[in-house]
Formats: structure tokens, C-alpha cells, sequence
């Protein structure tokens, strides 16, 4: 039982976790026995619709059989060598042939590495040492990235973390997401290596880039030589094959990756053009290294998964379940007279309360997360998961087909009548 499990992790793991956000269920979280396509079966013998998936690497839902299968096949030969593998230049070519910014790349173990090696790499290249970066944007949970940052860390009201220098603090300047006018102001009076932005913001809830603001970004940064990072963690190959960057034809110099990447396995990456990347050890004189970079199992699970989105209808499906989804929704709420914002993009959403717009952190915090969460809680009672916290997404998949989406229909339908 979940609630037994419960009572011994408090013992074992500071507030009963290992990643702060699984405790934002309450009064406990539900613990997962096993997973199949779109559903999270429990220790209590629930059965769920999945909309967190991993947090977002599970674009092909759970145990997609082709990427089972691939992982199986990998495992049989060996699943650490110390040595490259063919396997990792197999995955290399997919992503560079994809993601349009994509050189060369790097592969470490999650997307935090990832994005503390690019903002490593900025400054290398530059040879500056500030960085600039949005309020509530998430880049992993490093020191540089622990800034005002989103998700758990908003969630859990340490936005910028205790136990940073002041040294890294103040090398890290904040601009307000689709602020423009502040990001010049830092370009023209700060030494900036550069500028990391979500491309589109996964980690307070969903907040969408103004018309122009990305393309600001990109205009500004080149003309004072300053880096921009793509941190596309979430967005990689979930926007499409090309990410991002190829939805909204805006190209940076760098772009992290992670999730998708990995098909559910650990993994980040660097991707960017090959002048930076080649700052790299051993051909330069930025270090990273890692005994786990370039894992065979995560390559593999990574290569079969971009072989699925090549040659299936995943992002259709996707799109249309979180569209089906997210309508009824705002339907149901209209109809209730309820103030809220929904922000949608491809296969994933979120709804905020109480607000008439969300397009930056201050406003995604003004929202009534209260509110928020008592919908999640009764989603889960008509078996649907739906993030805990109102700072991160609802995601959808290629395996929430139409008979999961009427089920998940049916479940909000009894939720927001009985509100
Ligand atoms: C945009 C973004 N960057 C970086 C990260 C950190 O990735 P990881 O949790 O794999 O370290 C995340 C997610 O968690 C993210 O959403
Ligand atoms: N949006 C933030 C994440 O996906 C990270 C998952 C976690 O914090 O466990």
C-alpha cells in the first residue's frame, strides 16, 4: 500500500522523496507498480490516465513495444563499456539531422548537466562570465540554473535556492520572460556570455513567447556577441522533429536536450554549431566528462523513439488529444462562469485560475494554485493524473488515442460539474 510505503520513505528520504514534485501529491504519492501505454497502474490497485509521463521524456507513452524491444536488444549486449558505442553515433546523426542549430553535440545524463555544460561552453567562448536568464524559467538544478527558477523551486517556495554563492549568484541576471526591453538593457550594461531562454516555458505551467520575442532574442544577442541558448529539455522533438527552434524558424548557437532524447531513459545533451562545441575536451579546453555519458540503453531507447516519431502519426495524436482535452475544459469552465487562462501548444497545456492571462512568472504566480490543485485532486479521484503542481504541464502522447480521451473527457466532465 502506497500509505505504508509512505511511512517508511520519511524515514529514508528527506520529505519522503527524490525529487521534490512527487511530493506535492497529497496526502501522500500514489506509488506505481507498473506502466503500460497510457496508464500508471498503483500498489493500491488503481489504474490512471497518464498526463505527466515522466515529466515529459514519454512522448510514446509507456513500454512502447519498439522501444522495449531495442532496450531489450542493447541489454543483451551489454549496457556499459567505457568506450564509444555505434549506437551513439547512430542517435548523434538522428538528432543533428532534426534540430536545425545542431552541429555536434555532447551527451551527458540529464538535462541539468546539459545546461550547466552550455552555459560553461558561453563562457569559454566569450571568455565573459554573466549569464542571463528568464524569471521561473527551469534549466535543471544546478547552481547557475537555481535562480528564480520555476517548477519544483517555485512550487516549493525556494525559487532561488539556498546554498548558492553569492559568487555564481551574481553572475546570473534575470529578465522578466517576453521582456525584450529588459534584455537589451542587460546586453548593453553587463559583460553577457549568454542568454538561455525555455523557448517555449514548460515549467510554470505553460506560458507561450509573445509574437517577435524569440526572434528579439536572436537579433539582440547576435549584435552584442552574446550566446543564445535554447534550453529545449521539453520542447525537443515534442514540438516536432526539429524542436523549437524549427516550429518558430528561430536557430541559436546552443540547444540542450534531454527527455524525449532518452525514450524514458536518463540522458542531456549539447547540441550547437561545431565552432562551440569543439571547445569541448578533449579538443578544447572546456571540460566535461562522465562515466555514464553516451549510455548504450538511453541511446538506444533514444534512437528507437525518434524512428517512431519519423514514421508514425504521433504528433497528430498527440496534438488532437490534448486539444480534445484541454476544449472540454475550457468549455466546461465557461459554462461554470470560472475566471481562468489556458495556455496550449502541440501536446501540451495548462490551466491557471483566477487570471485573464499568463505570459510571465509574475502572472503564472498570481494564479489561484489552491484551486489548481483541488482539480488535480479530483482528477486523480476519477483516475486521472494530472501534475500536482500548477508550475509544470500537462503532456500528452501518441498513445492517448480516442478512447483514452473519452474516458479523460468523462473524468473532467464529473470534476468540473461537481466543482
Ligand atoms: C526546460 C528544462 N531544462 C532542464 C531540465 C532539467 O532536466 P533534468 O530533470 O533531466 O535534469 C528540465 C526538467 O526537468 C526542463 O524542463
Ligand atoms: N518540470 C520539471 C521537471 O520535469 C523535473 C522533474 C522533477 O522535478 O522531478
Amino acid at each position: 500500500m502506497s500509505e505504508n510505503l509512505w511511512k517508511e520513505a520519511l524515514k529514508l528520504f528527506a520529505g519522503g522523496v527524490n525529487s521534490p514534485v512527487r511530493a506535492a501529491v497529497k496526502p501522500y504519492p500514489f506509488y506505481v507498480e507498473k506502466a503500460e501505454g497510457a496508464y500508471l497502474y498503483t500498489v493500491d490497485g488503481k489504474r490512471l490516465i497518464d498526463y505527466v509521463l515522466g515529466y515529459g521524456p514519454l512522448f510514446l507513452g509507456h513500454r512502447h513495444p519498439y522501444v522495449e524491444n531495442k532496450i531489450i536488444e542493447q541489454l543483451q549486449k551489454g549496457w556499459l563499456y567505457g568506450t564509444p558505442s555505434p549506437i551513439e553515433v547512430k542517435l548523434a546523426e538522428k538528432i543533428i539531422s532534426h534540430i536545425p542549430s545542431a552541429q555536434k553535440i555532447r551527451f551527458v545524463n540529464s538535462g541539468t548537466e546539459a545546461t550547466m555544460l552550455a552555459l560553461r561552453l558561453a563562457r569559454g567562448y566569450t571568455g565573459r562570465e554573466k549569464i542571463l536568464k528568464f524569471n521561473g524559467n527551469y534549466h535543471g538544478a544546478h547552481d547557475y540554473g537555481l535562480v528564480e527558477a520555476g517548477s519544483a523551486a517555485t512550487e516549493f517556495n525556494v525559487s532561488t535556492s539556498n546554498g548558492i554563492p553569492a559568487l555564481v549568484r551574481n553572475t546570473v541576471e534575470i529578465c522578466e520572460y517576453n521582456d525584450l526591453g529588459c534584455v537589451e538593457k542587460k546586453l548593453k550594461n553587463e559583460d553577457i556570455a549568454g542568454v538561455i531562454v525555455e523557448p517555449i516555458m514548460g515549467n510554470m505551467g505553460l506560458i507561450l513567447p509573445e509574437k517577435g520575442f524569440l526572434e528579439g532574442l536572436r537579433e539582440l544577442t547576435r549584435s552584442y556577441n552574446t550566446l543564445l541558448i535554447f534550453d529545449e529539455v521539453i520542447t525537443g522533438f515534442r514540438l516536432g522533429l526539429s524542436g523549437a527552434q524549427g516550429y518558430f524558424n528561430v536557430i541559436p548557437d546552443l540547444t540542450t536536450l534531454g527527455k524525449i532524447i532518452g525514450g524514458g531513459l536518463p540522458i542531456g545533451a549539447v547540441a550547437g554549431k561545431s565552432e562551440i562545441i569543439d571547445l569541448l575536451t578533449p579538443s578544447g579546453k572546456v571540460f566535461n566528462a562522465g562515466t555514464f555519458n553516451a549510455n548504450p540503453l538511453s541511446m538506444a531507447a533514444g534512437v528507437a523513439t525518434i524512428e517512431v516519431l519519423e514514421r508514425e502519426k504521433v504528433y497528430d495524436t498527440a496534438r488532437d488529444s490534448a486539444n480534445a482535452f484541454s476544449e472540454e475544459l475550457k468549455t466546461l469552465l465557461e459554462k461554470k462562469g470560472i475566471t481562468f487562462t489556458l495556455n496550449r501548444v502541440e501536446s501540451m497545456f495548462q490551466v491557471f485560475f483566477g487570471v485573464r492571462e499568463v505570459k510571465n512568472a509574475t502572472q503564472a504566480k498570481q494564479s489561484d494554485k489552491s484551486f489548481y490543485f483541488r482539480v488535480h485532486q479530483k482528477m486523480l479521484e476519477q483516475g486521472v493524473f494530472i501534475p500536482p503542481s500548477q508550475f509544470e504541464v500537462i503532456f500528452s502522447s501518441g498513445v492517448h488515442n480516442s478512447h483514452i480521451v473519452n474516458a479523460t473527457l468523462e473524468a473532467v466532465k464529473k470534476v468540473i460539474t461537481e466543482l
